[in-house]
């Protein structure tokens, strides 16, 4: 039998993977599967029931028992916890923070590991993450490591908090968005680095409409 194949798409903060992941799985007509939304999730789980991020005890079973859906209706996703809609107060750059803190804990990530793999399924799917191409889907068939300045992520961040209402300093994006990389690249733990056969595109200087370009054109030379 065939095994169902899966493209991931991984990187820092900002660098543009959830908008690269869901134009290819609409572009595909592939499943998503946004493993960030997963420990943002927990993230504010952790704050619902008074846990600290550092306590790793008291979040792996809120991790395993996780009462999340995730639902799609045409091009709206809706993220519901414990019966509550949070697919807007996951975004904010407070929660990021707290969710790299959880993501930092190794049962943590322990955890979540078959929840992710259970969103592999036909015809296909797109992982978008930090891990999704060493870790979670070490045999995908096309890995994407997409980058960006840290600069450029945090004017991207600003402009996307802004347009959603929330106000934001730049300043104060920047020096959080470098200290969840610095956590997220030093973790012992499914580290923030390519996989060793990633194709690594610098989006820097490109629109939307190139990176995506630049990805289909590497997943088409993989025979996908
Ligand atoms: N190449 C690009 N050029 C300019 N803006 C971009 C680019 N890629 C993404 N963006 C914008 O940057 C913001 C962050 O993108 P997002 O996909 O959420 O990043 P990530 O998932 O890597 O954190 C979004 O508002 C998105 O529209
Ligand atoms: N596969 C993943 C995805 C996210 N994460 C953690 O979750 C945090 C939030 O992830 P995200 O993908 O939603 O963040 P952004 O890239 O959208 O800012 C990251 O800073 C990581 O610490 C992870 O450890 N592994």
């Amino acid at each position: 039998m065939r095994s169902i194949p899966v493209v991931t798409v991984d990187g820092p903060s900002g660098a543009g993977k959830g908008t690269l992941a869901s134009m290819l799985a609409n572009h595909l007509n592939w499943h998503l599967l946004d493993s960030g939304a997963l420990y943002r999730v927990l993230a504010v789980a952790t704050e619902h029931h008074g846990i600290s991020p550092a306590d790793e005890e008291a979040i792996v079973p809120l991790a395993s028992g996780l009462d999340v859906t995730f639902e799609t209706e045409g091009d709206s996703r809706k993220i519901v916890l414990e019966g509550e809609d949070v697919t807007d107060v996951i975004r904010t750059e407070e929660v990021g923070s707290v969710a790299s803190q959880v993501a930092a804990l190794p049962r943590v990530r322990e955890a979540l590991l078959r929840r992710q793999r259970a969103f592999e399924q036909a015809p296909g799917l797109i992982a978008d993450g930090r891990d999704m191409g060493t870790v979670v889907f070490p045999e995908a068939v096309a890995k994407i490591f997409l980058t960006a300045s840290a600069e450029a992520r945090a004017e991207r961040r600003f402009n996307q908090l802004k347009e959603k209402g929330m106000s934001v300093k730049l300043s104060r994006l920047l020096s959080d968005i470098k200290a969840r990389d610095e956590r997220d690249t030093q973790r012992i733990v499914a580290p923030l680095v390519p996989a060793e056969d990633a194709f690594e595109l610098d989006s820097t200087a490109l629109s939307i409409e190139q990176v995506f370009e630049k990805a289909v054109e590497f997943i088409k030379s993989k025979h996908v």
